[in-house]
């Protein structure tokens, strides 16, 4: 039998009530910001706990495939803009009558406003082509990717600085405005920065696009339930 490696463990116990409370809070108060970024910069220090809150989620294999591109240039962040406006008519397009009206109001992206860009790109070559718990689903290194977002989302809103995930792009434009070879898969465009207010529910339902689904319908035991 292997020794117990006693050095490197640490208590599982349950967080006290106020730790507990402090997750919670945090889980439960992020949101997706868009319109309510201030100008004001992210401190560095600031900035190095959120990142590092990123590095510290789950990935397959341990594999880490994130890499964080840092952009603050206001030129840069414009070139960005315009890239998201291009692919937003697209999308707006896509919907008719009431809801294409209503898509038209909607704001859906903070990327000038926000004196922080963070495009997170994830690289599937991190560890080698054999990739422990990834060989029978290719996606997992995305997923992990996009664990450590949720990481970074969290712990901004611990920081109380706002983040916004914008999707609305063509790979392609992302790809050229920052230099990010074809093998690496972009997987977010974070807008980042101090905010004075959040909504208490998701903009998009205070809005009328869509509301929170009830937890019951979602849970099935034992196997899947067709409704
Ligand atoms: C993968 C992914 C991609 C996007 C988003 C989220 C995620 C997870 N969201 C934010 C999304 O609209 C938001 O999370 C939900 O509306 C719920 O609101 P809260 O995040 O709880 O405020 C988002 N929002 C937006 O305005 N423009 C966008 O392009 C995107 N893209």
């Amino acid at each position: 039998m292997q020794d117990k490696p006693t050095d490197s463990l640490v208590s599982a116990g349950a967080f006290s009530d106020e730790e507990r409370a402090a997750v919670y809070r945090a889980i439960m108060t992020r949101r997706d910001v868009r319109d309510e970024f201030l100008a004001d910069p992210i401190d560095d220090d600031a900035l190095w706990r959120i990142l590092t809150a990123a590095h510290h989620a789950p990935s397959v294999g341990f594999m880490q495939p994130w890499n964080f591109v840092l952009v603050r240039d206001s030129a840069r962040r414009h070139a960005v803009w315009k890239a998201f406006s291009k692919a937003n008519d697209e999308a707006a397009a896509l919907f008719e009558g009431e809801k294409a009206t209503l898509y038209r109001n909607l704001k859906l992206e903070g990327i000038l406003k926000a004196p922080l860009g963070i495009c997170v790109t994830c690289d599937p070559d991190r560890a080698g082509p054999v990739v422990l718990g990834r060989t029978h689903n290719p996606r997992m290194d995305s997923y992990s990717t996009v664990c450590a977002i949720q990481n970074l989302w969290l712990a901004a809103r611990a920081e109380g600085i706002g983040m916004g995930w914008v999707s609305i792009f063509h790979d392609a434009d992302l790809r050229a405005l920052l230099n990010i070879p074809e093998r690496i898969e972009i997987v977010g465009w974070l807008c980042l920065g101090h905010v004075a207010e959040l909504y208490d529910e998701p903009e998009l339902q205070v809005k009328g696009w869509r509301k929170r689904l009830p937890l019951e319908d979602l849970v099935f035991e034992e196997g899947w339930q067709e409704n």
